[in-house]
């Protein structure tokens, strides 16, 4: 096994590095030999530190936007040239990794980059596509385009109503990953790049699915994809924070926005079970409108909090400064950005709130926190749905007809998961059910475990 080299390659996002990146080191550990980590060529400038691991390495591609995407570049064109100049940068170096004497023997791609298992075809190169989504949001996508033949117009008014899987609860149009609808603005680039996903896998004589999800976690969406041939290896979260005496997992994880080291102390401060942490994640922009609002419904709840505002996550530096200035350092404490793993894992934290990002939710259902969810896009709206009723960890925050979420409803919900109440006590037993369950699929003789190392000795 030892001379095999893995390439992995992922886009710059913090949601696509965290997972693939774990991935790499678990591949490590279970002595698969040498991994080579790769994203877009900007993304890679900025990344403040690389973790230093032995086996491990790295490398870039180019998206075609060497100095970075702006904002107002058009999506479509920007999938275009990610698919065209990153098909070229890719098979590039690939040729150069075989002529320096470390030729791959397997490349291993995430969402957004289905173009990378045709370029692995045709270099005859066997690969994998290690899904970063739940996989009920994937299996959604699966179902949708099956009824449709593959067929989808994304001009079509038609949104489809509800999604029926067996097993799970009935998924109407507010919980389905909200590309699949055609009102959404990114249904148009993103459908297309979804039917080349499963397109590519279905072209595949022996396709191969790592699923970052474990058995129990998904099993229904899991069998419902069997096609595929899914092999569910997570939860891929930093175990770090989670396994004291895994001296293997010493490297937490790469981060691409600065961090503040002034959370931990406040934390210690803090009783047991009493602080919500506050993150939506690594792309969501809120509205000022709404950040007033969760300030508002944050600070008449009385408990403290860990808010994490990203510079620009509100689209406006002035204002998120106006916020931290009203926030006094008793009742909360705002930070850029911090080790998401480690706030988890701090005994003072009693509730997430969040936007269900896939590694978020993943990470809640590890740690054991449970969550009150306020979803804005993507497969958020169907990992706040199997939260909320399928592990009953946490709920749904409800929203207005113009999605704007109320003080008085974030009040409620806190109350609900982190009071005394019956329904608070049966979240939070759940929660620390999941968090046994989750942490024994990846430990040594967990299904993960075994089904990582089954992928290995297959490909061997
Ligand atoms: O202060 C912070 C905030 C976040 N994180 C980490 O950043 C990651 C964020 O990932 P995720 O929760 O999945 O959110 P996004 O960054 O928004 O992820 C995008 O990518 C995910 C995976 O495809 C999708 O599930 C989401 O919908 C999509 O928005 C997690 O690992 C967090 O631990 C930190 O370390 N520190």
């Amino acid at each position: 096994m030892e001379n095999k080299h893995f390439l992995l390659i992922c886009m710059p996002g913090q949601g696509h590095i965290n997972p693939m990146f774990q991935l790499g080191k678990c591949l490590i550990h279970a002595g698969a030999g040498r991994v080579t980590f790769a994203t877009t060529a900007h993304g890679l400038t900025q990344v403040e530190a690389f973790p230093s691991l032995e086996n491990l390495h790295y490398a870039s591609f180019s998206d075609g936007f060497d100095d970075g995407i702006k904002p107002t570049n058009d999506p479509h064109r920007i999938m275009a040239e990610l698919k065209r100049v990153g098909s070229q940068t890719l098979t590039e170096l690939l040729l150069s990794l075989s002529k320096e004497g470390n030729p791959v023997s397997y490349l291993i791609y995430t969402l957004l980059l289905p173009w990378a298992a045709d370029v692995a075809r045709d270099m005859s190169i066997p690969s994998a596509f290690l899904c970063i989504l739940s996989t009920t949001a994937f299996a959604l996508c699966y179902c949708f385009f099956e009824e449709r033949d593959g067929v989808y117009d994304s001009n079509d008014n038609r949104p489809p109503s509800s999604i029926e899987m067996p097993g799970l609860p009935l998924f109407t149009s507010k919980d389905m990953p909200s590309f699949l609808l055609p009102n959404d603005p990114h249904a148009s680039t993103l459908i297309p790049i979804f039917q080349h996903h499963i397109q590519a896998l279905e072209k595949d004589s022996n396709p191969c699915v790592l699923l970052n999800t474990s058995d129990c976690v998904e099993e229904e969406a899991i069998r419902l994809i069997s096609n595929l041939n899914p092999i569910p290896i997570g939860p891929l979260v930093s175990y770090a924070f989670l396994d004291e005496n895994n001296s293997t997992d010493s490297s937490c994880g790469i981060d691409l926005f600065e961090k503040s080291a002034e959370y931990s102390q406040w934390l210690n401060s803090k009783p047991e079970g009493s602080v919500v942490y506050v993150s939506f994640g690594s792309l969501a922009v809120l509205q000022r409108n709404q950040m007033e609002k969760i300030l508002l419904g944050l600070t008449s709840n009385c408990r403290p909090f860990l808010w994490v505002i990203r510079p620009s996550g509100s689209n406006d530096r002035e204002f998120e400064e106006k916020i931290r200035d009203k926030v006094n350092e008793e009742v909360g404490l705002i930070v850029p950005w911090c080790s998401q793993m480690e706030v988890l894992t701090h005994e003072s934290i009693g509730c997430f709130m969040m936007h269900c990002g896939w590694n978020s939710t993943l990470e809640s259902l590890a740690t054991g926190v449970p969550v009150v969810g306020f979803p804005q896009f993507s497969d958020q709206t169907t990992n706040a749905k199997m939260v909320e009723e399928v592990w009953r960890t946490g709920v749904r925050a409800r929203v207005n007809e113009d999605g704007t979420l109320e003080a008085e409803e974030i009040a409620r919900c806190l109350d609900m998961v982190m009071g005394g109440g019956q329904r608070g006590e049966e979240i939070r037993r759940n929660a620390n059910k999941w968090k046994g369950l989750t942490l024994e699929a990846v430990m040594e003789g967990g299904s993960s475990y075994n089904n990582l190392n089954a992928f290995l000795e297959k490909i061997e």
